[in-house]
């Protein structure tokens, strides 16, 4: 995937040269005509685009941004035809916004005065802020069960499995799944709503919002040179996580490679799985900090696991305690190492979430958790059986979703987001 700057027209640059004589302009058609031809600033680099084409999608490697709006939709039509009109829409949209421009020919106030606008306005004068959109298929979009849908027979990857029910699960049905997962993360929370509201306006009478969330903080980190951020237990989070620089790790454990799977489109993909997992805040702040630090299996302060060293010393769960393994055998990090799962890794990319209250006076937040992996089977199900079943820290969790997607492969430009589905 390529993540470099393009020179592109910044909506901040588009509304600063419309200027004040832009805002004196009298309301009207006459208006949106003198306003359009103001929109013709020269060329100017932008820092905070990244590409939207490449060999993957981008928003998986890509340095997580601090916000994410993700929404997961079904689709109403029975017509395969109208589908693909709205990814090849969608695509020219995610082109458009992920360089910080306007959807559509028209644009926020630009078009005809009688027609609603192809952009919502929210996003004109703001910059690109990293925007990555990013999405994916559920088993739902393939089969209803008894019998394929859109046409896709053949097409559903082994690979996309029903994930089972977890011990402790209480996994809400409208919270989960779907036919359509989009992810969109940017550094501005209101760039990453705004993609995902253009993008399901332009579906309208395509699909529909089954579920939506918004995180506004990172939970991982994604490349070397980003700071691990912290959940809302107060830990660092994502320091054992695989980094964009580990090709050979990314092309074990996320890629989909050419003979490890049945479904040739999806080589150069990946599976997401999305779960929202609702952290008990108030247990967990009653609980001492030995408690804490044994649970997940790391200093709160520096990360560094209970064995010692710095937070990226490989953790000893071997190493003796005054009352065995000085890592327990049941804190989070002993209980999904590598070690204990034939070496599997997957890539977290997940996000805070706070949800208000829940009328009990508890804060309904927690970590909607989302990651990478090549195959959910081998590097999701085994992890999160044995979490569900032994982990410590499940006592302050309750899992409220859940959903696995197929996520395509990339798409250079000229081609739509799912073409390798459609025409393969
Ligand atoms: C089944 C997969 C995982 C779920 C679900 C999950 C939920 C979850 N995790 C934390 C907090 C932390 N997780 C940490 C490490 C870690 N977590 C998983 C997997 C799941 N986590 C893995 C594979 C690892 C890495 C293990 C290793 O290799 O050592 C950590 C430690 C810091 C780090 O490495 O990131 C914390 C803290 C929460 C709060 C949570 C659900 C709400
Ligand atoms: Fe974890």
């Amino acid at each position: 995937m390529a993540e470099k700057s393009s020179p592109v027209f910044s909506r901040r640059l588009l509304l600063s040269s419309a200027g004040a004589g832009g805002a004196g302009l009298a309301v009207g058609a006459l208006a949106h005509a003198a306003f359009g031809s103001q929109l013709e600033p020269a060329a100017k680099k932008v820092a905070d685009v990244v590409d939207c084409h490449g060999q993957h999608q981008a928003g998986i490697t890509t340095a997580a941004q601090d916000r994410m709006h993700i929404v997961g939709f079904d689709v109403v039509t029975e017509d395969r035809a109208k589908l693909v009109a709205m990814l090849k829409e969608w695509t020219a949209a995610i082109e458009a916004m992920t360089q910080g421009k306007e959807v559509g020919e028209g644009g926020a106030a630009s078009g005809s005065y009688d027609a609603p606008p192809t952009d919502t306005g929210e996003a004109v004068g703001l910059s690109a802020a990293n925007l990555t959109v990013t999405i994916g298929f559920g088993r739902s979009l393939f089969t209803d069960g008894k019998k394929s849908r859109f046409g896709l027979e053949g097409k559903l990857p082994e690979a996309l499995i029903e994930l089972p029910h977890f011990s402790g699960d209480m996994v809400e049905e409208e919270r989960s799944h779907g036919d359509i997962v989009v992810q969109a993360c940017a550094n501005d929370p209101q760039v990453a709503v705004h993609a995902i509201r253009n993008l399901s306006r332009i579906g309208f009478g395509t699909v529909r919002v089954r579920w939506s969330q918004i995180g506004f903080g990172r939970t991982s980190k994604t490349t070397s040179d980003q700071q691990t951020p912290r959940n809302l237990f107060g830990f660092k989070d994502g320091t054992a996580n695989i980094l964009a620089d580990d090709a050979e790790a990314l092309d074990k454990h996320v890629w989909v490679g050419e003979g490890a799977t049945d479904q040739p489109w999806m080589v150069g993909g990946t599976y997401m799985v999305a779960r929202r997992i609702r952290m008990q805040i108030e247990v967990w702040d009653r609980a001492a900090l030995r408690e804490q630090e044994n649970v997940v299996g790391r200093i709160k302060s520096t990360g560094a696991p209970l064995s010692g060293g710095e937070e990226f010393t490989a953790p000893d769960l071997a190493m003796a305690g005054s009352n065995g393994p000085i890592i327990p055998a049941d804190s989070h990090v002993a209980m999904l190492h590598p070690s204990k799962h034939n070496g599997v890794q997957m890539l977290r990319r997940g996000f805070n979430y706070t949800d208000g209250s829940d009328g009990l006076g508890r804060l309904d937040a927690g970590l909607f958790f989302i990651a990478f992996v090549v195959d959910a089977r081998t590097h999701f199900v085994p992890l999160q059986k044995a979490m569900s079943a032994n982990d410590a820290m499940n006592e302050y969790l309750r899992h409220t979703s859940s959903g696995l997607y197929a996520v395509p492969p990339g798409i250079t430009q000229g081609q739509y987001l799912g073409q390798q589905l459609f025409e393969s």
